[in-house]
């Protein structure tokens, strides 16, 4: 039996091995520095052995996966290096960022074995084995970063293992590439996030109508200031030339909106407004996704309770599975619009028809957006 060693059974790594666990036929050891982790690990099912020992966690893996914090991920490569690997392992990581890891990888002459650096795009605030979840990675992105000399075979074999365990989409990216992307989709806004909270509690000490006031869109905005302090040092750490630059960036953007605001100048505050109302319109959720192609549709419903549950019993009545199913808000016409997501253009195409006939506006949105 072929097996994998998840290194860092937490939120992460605990997603995976339960992934690789249910989804695979690899017997999924895992290597933790705590040993109260392995034994919750352990005895909810999530990894079939743990172990404190690296070289034991280790010895015969066919595949190793780092899930520990990117501070400790160079660390935990240099103790590989010094260990016998089985012949063909492969080892990638889950970490935030690429850059680092993967040129440390690289460095290291004595690792008997292929890195691939590796990175999820899903994830949450809470971190720990007890958050760890089967479905975590499911539809998301999940990013390789091999290097040009990273032989083929072993990034077809470590891809085509992932999709399989955990339903998500496969990307290969260049380290460097990666890290400019996630700085500004991840890193920079967590950093705006927390600078946010910080600064309004800041306030608050004098004031608590402060916090009391903070609803709907503060919260929303600044959800990710909940994440582990520990893992977003380490991460601003290792990501600190792309998070430089994407930081002026960021502080251009702010003193133009505050030079307009200072000159009380109408016309810019409002293109700022417009110009990012038209971005966020076009985020990709909405529109069909690049790589995998989305068949889906929307469907207008009346905003009461109920109607989810008989939309889905419907399509489930006539054998059509819903892949994925979200609301979109639309207060204007005191209507609800479904969004519904299937897996093939078959299930589409039914599930459209099974709707008309049964009374329901079905329409795509761009139909909608037109109208
Ligand atoms: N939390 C998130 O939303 C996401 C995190 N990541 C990346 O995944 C990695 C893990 O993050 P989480 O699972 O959230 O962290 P976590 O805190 O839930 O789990 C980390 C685990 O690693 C163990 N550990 C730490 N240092 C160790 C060492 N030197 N040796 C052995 N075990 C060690 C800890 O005991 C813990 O069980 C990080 O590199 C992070 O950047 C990637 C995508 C999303
Ligand atoms: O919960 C969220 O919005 C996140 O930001 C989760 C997350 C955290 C770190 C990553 O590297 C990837 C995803």
């Amino acid at each position: 039996m072929k097996k994998a060693t998840v290194l860092g059974i937490g939120l992460i790594g605990g997603s995976l091995a339960l992934c690789l666990k249910k989804r695979t036929d690899l017997c999924v050891e895992g290597f933790d520095a705590s040993e109260t982790t392995l034994g919750l690990a352990e005895s909810a099912g999530v990894i079939d052995r743990g172990y404190t020992d690296l070289a034991q966690a280790v010895e015969g893996a066919d595949y190793l996966f780092l899930a520990v914090p990117v501070g400790a991920a160079t660390d935990l490569l240099d103790r590989l290096a010094e260990l016998p690997l089985k012949e063909g392992c492969i080892i990638s990581d889950v970490g935030s960022t690429k850059g680092q890891v993967v040129e440390h990888a690289a460095g290291l002459r004595n690792l008997g074995a292929i890195f691939i650096g590796g990175h999820p795009m899903a994830g949450s605030h809470q971190s720990g084995v007890q958050a760890a979840h089967p479905l975590l990675f499911e539809n998301a992105y999940y990013v390789l970063t091999p290097l040009p000399e990273t032989p083929l075979a072993e990034v077809q074999c470590l891809s085509r293992l992932l999709t399989e365990a955990t339903g998500a989409q496969l990307v290969i990216m260049a380290p460097d590439h990666h890290d400019r992307v996630v700085g500004a989709i991840s890193h920079l806004p967590h950093i705006v996030a927390s600078g946010l909270v910080n600064q309004v509690s800041r306030y608050n000490k004098s004031n608590e109508w402060f916090h009391r006031l903070a609803a709907g869109g503060f919260r929303d905005l600044t959800r990710v200031a909940a994440a582990h302090p520990v893992m977003w040092r380490d991460i601003l750490l290792s990501n600190r030339g792309a998070i430089l630059e994407l930081m002026d960036d960021w502080i251009r953007e702010m003193e133009e909106i505050k030079g307009a605001v200072a000159e009380a100048q109408p016309e810019e505050i409002e293109s700022f407004f417009a110009s990012a109302k038209r971005s966020r319109e076009q985020l990709p959720d909405r529109k069909r996704g690049v790589l995998a192609p989305h068949f889906e549709c929307y469907v207008d419903v009346p905003d009461h309770p109920g109607v989810i549950a008989t939309v889905a019993k419907l399509l489930g009545n006539n054998e059509i599975n819903i892949k994925n199913i979200g609301v979109m808000e639309n207060r204007e016409d005191r209507e609800g619009i479904l969004r519904l997501v299937f897996r093939s253009e078959e299930e589409l195409v039914r599930a459209r028809s099974c709707l008309r006939r049964e009374g329901y506006r079905v329409f795509d949105l761009e139909e909608k957006q037109q109208k």
